[in-house]
């Protein structure tokens, strides 16, 4: 919901209309219904999407909010992105510690992201993963009641839900976080003209091209968002270096690399994805599919 005012706030902004213009229809998702599993663990695809997609499908809706990270890389034919929002802060924070080398040793890092796990145990391999899952709010408070000694949060969800001074952003020189990471999308039926060119006039050029050259990346390698892969576009003049690291799910190893993209070119993001494949250990190929 706070993703969704934020998009009708730069819409309304956008076109000079009053927020009373843009009826906000909440939609409950799969991802929500299920709170005690681990996302991946449920198997299912779209989670966070198949409602809002057959909401939109059968025009109930006219425009889709998503938070980039969720959608998955093979959209339904019907559909289209229209815009990216200026991206928010890439960043994953550390809560419940200062930095990931001063974690007390040992300790509980709570999280259901296949990513983070691995992420953290190539650093820490001493820690312990318990499955953390739920909204900001549940996730913070189960880090209050002592399930975890720390966690793991994406800064633009805690940004957006008014909870800026929480924890340590880590670096994205030594902690990459997931690929569309902090970015907004708005998607609307393909065919819908009118739509499509009023969400269009709040596309961010540089937010979509990096964050379309991380789901290239991610799409070639046969990667969901439950996969142990980290991706980011760091602008490079006009141009944008996009490195990414793949893990094996434990930690013990991992393959990284990175390439030069021009704005809209999916064929470097494929080039790299298939580098990467062709250097991964079997630990870590074996979570791959490859390009579909
Ligand atoms: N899968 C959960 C999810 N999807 C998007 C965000 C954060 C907001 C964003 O990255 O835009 C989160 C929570 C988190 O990772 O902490």
């Amino acid at each position: 919901m706070a993703q969704a005012r934020e998009a009708r706030t730069r819409l309304c902004a956008a076109h000079g209309w009053p927020e009373s213009a843009i009826e906000l229809v909440p939609v409950r998702a799969s991802g929500d219904k299920v709170q005690d599993r681990p996302l991946a663990e449920i198997g299912g695809k779209a989670l966070w999407t198949k409602e809002l997609d057959q909401w939109l499908g059968e025009g109930h809706i006219d425009g889709a909010v998503h938070s980039m990270k969720d959608v998955e890389t093979l959209r339904p034919d019907g559909l289209a992105i229209a815009a990216i929002l200026p991206r928010a802060d890439v960043r994953d924070v550390l809560i419940g510690a200062v930095s990931v080398s001063e974690i007390p040793r040992g300790a509980r890092v709570g999280t259901s992201a296949p990513r983070r796990a691995a992420q953290m145990l190539y650093h820490r391999p001493d820690c312990e993963i318990v499955t953390f899952r739920g909204n900001v709010a549940t996730r913070l408070a189960r880090l209050a009641a002592g399930e975890a000694e720390v966690t793991l949060l994406a800064a633009a969800g805690l940004g957006r839900l008014g909870e800026n001074g929480v924890g340590t952003p880590l670096d994205p020189d030594d902690w990459i976080p997931a690929p569309a990471q902090g970015a907004i999308g708005i998607e609307c039926r393909a065919d819908d003209a009118r739509a499509h060119a009023l969400i269009a006039a709040i596309d961010d050029g540089f937010s979509r091209a990096s964050v379309m050259a991380e789901r290239a990346l991610l799409a070639s390698l046969g990667g969901t968002c439950h996969s142990p892969v980290a991706a980011l576009s760091i602008r490079e003049g006009d141009a944008i270096r996009l490195r990414a690291i793949l893990f094996s799910p434990d930690g013990n190893e991992r393959v990284e690399g990175d390439c030069r993209v021009v704005p809209g070119d999916g064929a470097a993001p494929a080039a790299l994805a298939a580098d990467l494949l062709a250097r991964a250990t079997a630990g870590i190929s074996a979570h791959f599919v490859g390009p579909a």
